[in-house]
């Protein structure tokens, strides 16, 4: 696997170096800043800036095929597990739900059935649609029939919504039981908010650039002060939800965003690329941890429209 590692430096100016991940030797750069030049299985570009009053440190990897993007995937939640475990003795995950949940079937399959250790993990919601738990739109029955009932998660470590309130409601459950937790530090504590830490927050991005349930222009993306809010007016159905509020994510010690598929390149590609005020913003671009680090999980389709991509879809 070749990667391309872009770091910037403290007045944003980019240093390209190249290298083989397989054998960390340095590379010369090739001719072209095409990222296509390399004949590579996953193209990594790591960027690393300072940010008013904080540190913005996040990875992209463009993956050749939906099955490479799976195994990087869950090589990547089970390393992330494996060091909180060592680390806190739990692994709080909190999962989305859509395209995500497919793409890590195989933390089902060997070896990571076998060498995750399970009984250590937390799961929760970083949003829900709010509808009964047997419903086909709700992200926790996915969750549960695609990745949960497949590996022996401990029932009670299954944090899901209450679906039997109105939304209003669930949401303030939701963050009830979170304030719990993180009393309890089975969810660790951000030291620069008071706000929850999750170890790994998963996130799927619509090609409107929402993720969790955090959509462009509406209102619950300038939600400050709650760790879990909702909405009645989803552009997507359905239309009641909870979701995660920016601090939280942003406090995470690990975000990832996985995005599959052209329907999300324009998406990505205003998450991604520096493109100036003038252009509309997406949630997806101020998903940033401010002492974590974000990874984005992109195929080539997705990564088409990215600055300096030749990826053709
Ligand atoms: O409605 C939702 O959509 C997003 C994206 O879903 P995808 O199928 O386009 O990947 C998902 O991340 C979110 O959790 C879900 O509620």
């Amino acid at each position: 696997m070749c990667v391309l590692s872009r770091s910037l430096d403290a007045r944003g100016s980019p240093e390209v170096s190249y290298f083989s991940a397989t054998t960390s030797l340095f590379l010369p750069p090739p001719s072209s800043s095409s990222f296509s030049s390399f004949s590579s299985l996953a193209v990594k570009l790591v960027g690393s800036m300072a940010l008013s009053g904080g540190h913005k440190d996040r990875e992209l990897r463009v993956h050749e095929s939906l099955d490479e993007l799976s195994t990087d995937l869950a090589d990547y939640i089970a390393e992330l597990s494996e060091a909180s475990v060592k680390e806190r003795g739990v692994f709080a995950i909190a999962l989305s739900g859509g395209s995500l949940i497919g793409l890590m079937g195989k933390l089902c399959e060997a070896p990571y059935n076998k060498t995750v250790d399970w009984a250590k993990w937390y799961i929760f919601w970083a949003d829900e649609r709010v509808v009964a738990k047997n419903h086909a739109d709700s992200n926790y029955k996915l969750a549960k029939d695609r990745l949960l009932s497949k590996v022996p998660i401990i029932p009670s470590h299954v944090h899901s919504i209450n679906d039997t309130v109105s939304a209003e409601e669930a949401a303030d459950d939701y963050e009830f039981v979170i304030r719990q937790l993180v009393k309890s530090r089975v969810i660790s504590v951000s030291d620069i908010s008071d706000c929850p830490k999750f170890d790994l927050i998963l996130l799927g991005m619509g090609p409107d650039g929402h993720v969790a349930s955090l959509f462009p222009n509406h209102s619950a993306l300038e939600e400050k002060d709650e760790w879990v809010t909702f909405i009645t007016d989803s552009p997507k159905p359905p239309p009641e939800r909870i979701t995660f509020t920016l601090p939280v994510i942003n406090s995470a010690s690990n975000v990832a965003i996985v995005a599959t598929g052209d329907s999300k390149a324009e998406a990505v590609h205003l998450a991604v690329d520096d493109v100036g005020s003038d252009s509309p913003s997406v949630p997806a671009g101020v998903a940033q941890p401010l002492k974590g680090k974000l990874v984005w999980f992109l195929d080539k389709a997705a990564a088409s429209k990215l600055e300096g991509s030749q990826f053709s879809a």
